[in-house]
């Protein structure tokens, strides 16, 4: 049995979601034979919303396929999954729901990652035709349907034994991205741009988050593993050849780290800042994330840990980000000059970001930093307790449930 839910969240990005339902989506379904009734058209209410509606209907109406035309951002995406994921009280059947997802938020990470921007055709309104190519695919006769990866990240408390057992491996708290799960620099600007929402309610909360937190290094240590499978490795990006070549099996790496940056099913986290691009250009073989990291102390002008070294690297990260993830990606072949300088043609020295692919990774935060204790999960912030560690792992399902996007 096949099932088909409208659901739009009003409020969010420029909160047009709701007029671009009314007047295009659902005139759209309706003049192609898809009649939604209207219990199945749901305007979101409340945070956490979304994914109820869908779990209600799971368990009302148990079947086979979902089909969800979602009018939203990736975080209502985010809270589906999420809460598919929670609902442990519940074993599902095999069960899919594929969205067709139209972009209302401020990010639309994942639309713009499988719909990039410059590839708007058609007659008419170009925005309107942009934003309704996955309903478009859902309503033709042969529809493609792009399975999602997901990671699921867990924090985990210290580690505590005792003569009859040691107490590890039971997470605190677990949640699901469909996009990003990121440390350092993205989950601290994330974390603390929040707390700045009532004193900017403007998108410069993001700026002034970032200047809060550019200058600072997040002591950890970090383990990459391979993706699920035998004779898997890691992968690590080799500018020079435009490739990726195998590391084994797993990988540690010591910090500081500047930023420390996973994704999923996507080379962009907004439609110009395509921070993962080899996603992409260089499209994986099995199920992975791409992440990014900057270490400082790989800069050959830098010998040590000072304030000072932190506030001339702060340039650096700027630089990365601005001059690299702004510019199409342009960070990957970024290297060091003996001086120091960020030479974005040289073939010579250590490239300032490291690009790995794998199927997830660990994060050991140094207990003295507060700040390397948060993780940001789609938006969501966990708070990783003191001695304690995250760890992240690609996966196919949630609770037995798969997802795919219309494309
Ligand atoms: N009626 C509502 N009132 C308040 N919040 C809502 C309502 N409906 C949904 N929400 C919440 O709005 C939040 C933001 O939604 P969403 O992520 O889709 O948009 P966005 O943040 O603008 O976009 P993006 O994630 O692409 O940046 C979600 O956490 C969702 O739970």
């Amino acid at each position: 049995m096949s099932t088909t839910l409208v659901i739009y969240n009003p409020v969010c990005g420029d909160s047009t979601a709701k007029k671009l339902f009314t007047e295009h989506v659902i005139p759209l379904l309706h003049k192609s034979g898809k009649i939604i009734p209207p219990d199945n058209i749901i305007e979101t209410t409340h945070l956490g919303h979304a994914g109820e509606v869908v779990l209600d209907l799971l368990r009302t109406q148990p079947g086979e396929h979902l089909s969800i035309i979602l009018g939203s951002g990736d975080g209502t995406l985010h809270e589906i999954v999420s809460a598919i994921q929670h609902s442990t009280t519940v074993t599902w059947g095999k069960t899919d729901i594929t969205f067709a997802l139209v972009p209302c938020g401020t990010a639309n990470a994942l639309y713009s990652s499988l719909f990039p921007p410059t590839s708007t055709t058609g007659e008419g309104d170009p925005q309107l035709t942009y934003k309704l190519q996955s309903v478009q695919s859902f309503l033709s006769s042969k529809p493609t349907e792009k399975p999602l990866s997901l990671a699921v990240t867990s924090t985990y408390p210290a580690s505590q034994s005792n003569a009859k057992e040691t107490i590890k491996n039971i997470p605190i708290a677990t949640s699901t991205s469909v996009v990003v799960a990121s440390t350092a620099l993205h989950a601290s600007i994330l974390h603390d741009s929040e707390a700045l929402r009532a004193s900017i309610p403007t998108m410069e909360r993001f700026k002034a988050a970032a200047q809060q937190n550019i200058t600072h290094w997040y002591s950890a240590k970090v383990k990459l593993l391979p993706p699920p499978g035998i004779d898997n490795d890691v992968l690590l990006y080799d500018p020079r050849k435009n490739e990726f070549v195998k590391k084994g099996s797993d990988v540690e790496l010591e910090g500081p780290f500047a930023y420390f940056l996973s994704t999923v099913n996507v080379d962009r986290l907004e439609p110009a800042f395509r921070i993962t691009p080899l996603f992409t250009s260089l499209v994986p073989h099995r199920q992975s994330l791409d992440i990014v990291i900057v270490r400082p102390l790989r800069d050959p002008s830098i010998s040590g840990i000072s304030e000072e070294a932190k506030g001339n690297f702060a340039a650096k990260s700027v630089q990365v980000l601005a001059q690299g993830a702004y510019q199409d990606g342009a960070h990957i072949r970024m290297r060091y000059n003996e001086d120091g300088s960020i030479d974005t043609t040289s073939d010579e020295g250590s490239t300032v970001v490291e690009y790995y692919r794998c199927g997830g990774w660990e994060w050991v935060p140094e207990s003295t930093d507060i700040q390397a204790h948060l993780v940001c999960i789609d938006g969501e912030i966990l708070h990783i307790p003191k001695q304690g560690k995250a760890s992240c792992s690609i996966s196919e399902t949630a609770s037995n449930v798969q997802f795919s996007v219309f494309i």
